[in-house]
């Protein structure tokens, strides 16, 4: 494949499908795109303040070219913004711009971004137009497709939040470029999580391409588009999470705690890596209750520190709070039903599944064991960062 082309993958959702258009120049391409499915929008742009220095002008500059000219709202970086203060922020902005209902909010950058702007997009006017340009890996392997937005609270991560899908999502692979080195490994550990859910030969492609991802050109436009294949797949199958999309939380329920326990401070943990640090955690999980080889959990590990990434709660730099503290983060998940948690836990590399009713006691025996703070003696790593 030439790294010019442009992948499309569609979200089959009936009258709400949409689709993902995947390659190089399409901020460029953004006004024709979007006046074409939703002709004579007006539009307001929620950004960042490092995704707007970067890549705003040429985005505007795109749009331009549809006839559409920005009001532009532009907000702090990082997991810290996704909260109601930002959000009303946003609200507000929309209003103050005028737009109506069937005008579209346009999210310009990571998924802090897509999350927040599209909670703003479905609360506004009861539901405007949506359309996502995600700027960073992870935006585009994950955060953009399937229309999950929302934001923290102090007790959990994305506790307040609707599902409102976007009208279409533009993944800029050139705009990568300008991603700093860290936010691509954290965006790598939900690439990888696909090959870990059910794609065993992707993982395995992973182990054997990973570098090329990281270089860009062919290999890191066609992992991004197998990913949204995947992502899109469960979706359309699930939209709403009442079964199999929980598949695509694997990582989440301890890493979901960890952002938590770490007061979203993007400075000690980014939610990629508490993304690699849970797989880690749900591979060995999985392997204490005898469901995985010990061999697989080793095997995952040993790809997360090759590509830099963080595997265990003892990479996190500062001190972190104790497995009890860690256990009542994650009975605030949203996965819980009557009290029973439930887990995404694995037999093996691609072969994930979601168990319902793991005991309390378990996962708190786990962590223990697992908590830099509180293991008596265990050998292994130094503490801090790998890579
Ligand atoms: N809705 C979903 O389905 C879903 C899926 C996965 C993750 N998420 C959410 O996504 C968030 C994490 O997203 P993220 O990792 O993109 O974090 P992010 O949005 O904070 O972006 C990471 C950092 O990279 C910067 N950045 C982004 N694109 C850039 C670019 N092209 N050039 C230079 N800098 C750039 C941002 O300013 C930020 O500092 C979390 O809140 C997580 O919960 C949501
Ligand atoms: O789209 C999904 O479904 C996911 O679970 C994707 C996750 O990578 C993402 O982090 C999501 O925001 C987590 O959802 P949550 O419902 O556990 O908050
Ligand atoms: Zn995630």
């Amino acid at each position: 494949m030439s790294s010019n082309a442009t992948v499309t993958v569609e979200v089959g959702l009936g009258d709400r499908a949409y689709d993902i258009l995947i390659g190089s120049g399409l901020l460029l391409r953004a006004g024709t795109e979007i006046s074409r499915r939703l002709p004579g929008t007006r539009a307001a742009v929620v950004t960042d303040i490092n995704v707007a220095a970067a890549h705003l002008e040429t985005l505007k500059a795109g749009l331009e070219k549809g006839g559409i000219r920005p009001a532009v709202i532009t907000l702090p970086a990082g997991e810290k913004t996704k909260s109601f203060t930002h959000l009303e922020e946003v609200v507000d902005g929309v209003l103050a711009a005028r737009l109506e209902r069937g005008d579209v909010v346009v999210a310009l950058g990571g998924g802090v971004i897509g999350d927040l702007a599209g909670f703003a997009a479905g609360i506004v006017r009861r539901g405007m137009n949506f359309v996502q340009i995600p700027t960073s890996l992870l935006a585009q392997v994950d955060s953009s497709v399937g229309g999950k937005t929302g934001i923290n609270s102090a007790r959990g991560k994305n506790l307040i939040g609707i599902f409102h899908q976007p009208k279409l999502v533009l993944a800029d692979t050139e705009v990568l470029d300008t991603l700093p080195i860290r936010e691509f490994r954290a965006g790598y550990a939900e690439l990888a999580k696909y090959g870990l859910i059910d794609r065993p030969d992707f993982f395995a492609w992973l182990e054997e391409n990973w570098g090329k991802v990281f270089a860009g050109g062919p290999e890191r436009t066609e992992a991004i588009a197998e990913a949204c294949r995947a992502k899109a797949d469960v979706v359309a199958r699930d939209e709403f999470e009442t079964g199999d999309r929980a598949l695509l939380n694997l990582g989440h329920t301890f890493g979901h705690a960890l952002e938590a326990a770490t007061q979203y401070d993007s400075a000690r943990l980014v939610h990629g890596e508490g993304v690699a640090i849970g797989m880690a955690l749900a591979y060995r999980f999985s392997s204490r209750l005898n469901l995985a080889s010990p061999d697989d959990a080793a095997r995952v590990e040993a790809h997360l520190r090759a590509v830099g990434l963080l595997s265990r709660m003892a990479d996190i730099p500062g001190e972190l709070p104790d497995a009890e503290a860690l256990l009542a983060f994650i009975t605030q998940d949203k996965k819980v039903s009557r009290g029973a948690l439930t887990f995404i836990l694995t037999r093996g590399i691609g072969q994930a599944f979601i168990v319902k009713d793991v005991p309390a006691s378990e996962v708190l025996s786990f962590l223990t064991e697992n908590h830099p703070g509180q293991q008596k003696s265990r050998p292994g790593r130094p503490r801090g960062r790998p890579g």
